[in-house]
């Protein structure tokens, strides 16, 4: 027996949808409203029959937060014919099915089975959280959890996906994640490098070719394109997809046709397109240097992946992963982070993001030697710069600004207590090792000594030579 929820506000609905499904064998709960159904799908159901005019909003915004609930339902939207959110959007958002009122109980039913049976099939082979674990997407931030609900949604479907993203955001790790969690999983994975496409074997490289058909065509040869068959075909940086190449990539992707270069016929390949980027493709298109059908095309769902300030809470467990990572692969024995490393980190803004983080973590354990902690002077010294230069508190920034006039004190005070300001953070950012604090600061070590006694912080014991 499953458990199914109705959230509509018709009464005769949600009666009649009662008895069908109670009659089915189904466990049914009813709710008039998105905020009751929201508190009666936290109790965790199988499938949720969702309208989207309800009287405290559009079923529509609701959607992701339903999917997020305990039993990760299915969403069956059923919706009148007056509403203007259309199937395709619904669909596209991951929704499982959408039914138009008035809907005979056979389409109910049919619906309702076929996402049991999904539901059944793909929790007796693993538990869609574990999967998409398994696929490497580390961390818990709410923007990364909400990331993992959009794959795991992609992935139920067959529909293009464009992900885009700054550059080392992880699109390429979340490409092979909607891959490895759909029905093609065991089917190939073939990546096309746009950027990396050169004019003149481009079409080769794609599409194959024939015995002979240019110099150098010593075998017959197929594409990616014909070796994506029955599985994903990754286009990654497609915005730098040649412009010459668009109009006749457009053409193969709609219709999964294609002809290998000196072959009279063309062939066919069932393939799943997802593709990335980290240019704005809206913005070429205005530009003229991408076709907007093919971007119409590409982006029928559309995950976005957030960088890595935006989800600092995932900062500390991915440096976790990378120095273990890494210790494993230098065969050095584990280290630990230590907590004013961790408190640079996640000061840092990681304009590189992930990949960035897992470089300099590497570094870290390449310049930490035989030491079992990694503190901040292992790290690159702009890193631990951008963090001297942070403010801790805004106060600190400028004590001067917020002070009211009548407090105004005088000058050599104010000039000690910055001072002493920069000198804590730069002994906290290199670990009390005054001569780390010498080459960071650009000071002689007497002069760092001089200028931490006259701001009362107390010496670390001069090291001998
Ligand atoms: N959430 C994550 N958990 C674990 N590893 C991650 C995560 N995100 C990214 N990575 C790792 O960071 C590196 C960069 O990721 P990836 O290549 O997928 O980024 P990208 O957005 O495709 O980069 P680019 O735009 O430069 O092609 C990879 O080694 C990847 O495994």
């Amino acid at each position: 027996m499953s458990k199914v929820l109705v959230i509509d506000d018709d009464e005769f609905i949600r009666k009649s949808l009662y008895r069908l499904i109670s009659d089915m064998g189904h466990d049914t709960m009813l709710a008039e409203s998105l905020e009751h159904g929201m508190s009666c799908a936290e109790q965790g159901v199988d499938v949720i029959f969702l309208d989207l005019d309800l009287p405290d909003g559009p079923g529509q915004d609701a959607i992701d937060n339903l999917c997020a609930t305990n039993g990760k339902p299915e969403i069956i939207v059923i919706t009148g014919v007056g509403d203007n959110y259309g199937a395709q959007e619904t669909l596209a958002n991951g929704v499982w099915d959408y039914i138009r009122k008035p809907a005979s109980p056979k389409t109910v039913s049919t619906s309702l089975k076929s996402a049991l049976k999904y539901r059944q099939e793909s929790s007796g082979r693993h538990d869609p959280q574990a999967r998409l674990d398994a696929c490497g997407i580390i961390g818990e931030a709410p923007a990364t959890q909400r990331t993992k609900q959009h794959i795991l949604r992609a992935a139920q479907s067959e529909a293009s996906v464009l992900i885009l993203g700054e550059t080392g955001v992880g699109k390429e790790l979340a490409a092979h994640a909607v891959h490895s969690m759909s029905r093609r999983r065991d089917k190939p994975f073939m990546v096309v490098d746009c950027s990396n496409l050169s004019e003149s074997l481009v079409e080769s490289i794609l599409y194959g070719h024939r015995k002979g058909s240019f110099t150098g065509a010593h075998a017959d040869r197929r594409g990616l394109v014909a070796q994506a068959n029955g599985g994903t075909l990754f286009l990654d940086e497609v915005g730098e997809l040649p412009m010459s190449l668009q109009k006749s990539f457009l053409r193969v992707l709609q219709e999964q046709r294609f002809r290998p270069v000196g072959s009279a016929t063309e062939e066919t390949s069932d393939f799943r397109l997802v593709a990335a980027t980290n240019r704005d493709l809206e913005k070429m298109t205005e530009h003229g240097t991408f076709r907007s059908d093919l971007l119409f095309r590409l982006r029928t769902i559309e995950l976005n992946m957030p960088p890595l300030r935006e989800r600092v809470a995932d900062i500390e467990v991915l440096a976790r992963h990378f120095l273990s990572e890494s210790c494993n692969r230098y065969a050095v024995p584990p280290k630990t982070l230590s907590r004013q490393l961790l408190k640079v980190l996640t000061g840092y803004a990681w304009p590189g993001n992930v990949r960035e983080l897992a470089n300099v973590m590497e570094a870290a354990v390449i310049e930490s030697g035989a030491a079992n902690v990694v503190y901040p002077k292992h790290l690159p010294s702009h890193i631990r710069l951008s963090f001297l230069d942070k403010p801790k508190k805004k106060r600190q920034q400028n004590p001067a600004q917020e002070m009211p006039l009548g407090e105004l004190m005088p000058y050599m005070e104010y000039k000690v207590q910055r001072d002493r300001a920069y000198f804590m953070r730069l002994m906290e950012a290199c670990s009390n090792d005054v001569s780390e604090a010498s080459r960071l600061s650009g000071l002689s070590v007497p002069s760092i000594y001089r200028h931490l006694g006259m701001a009362g912080i107390p010496t670390p014991s001069r090291r001998r030579r």
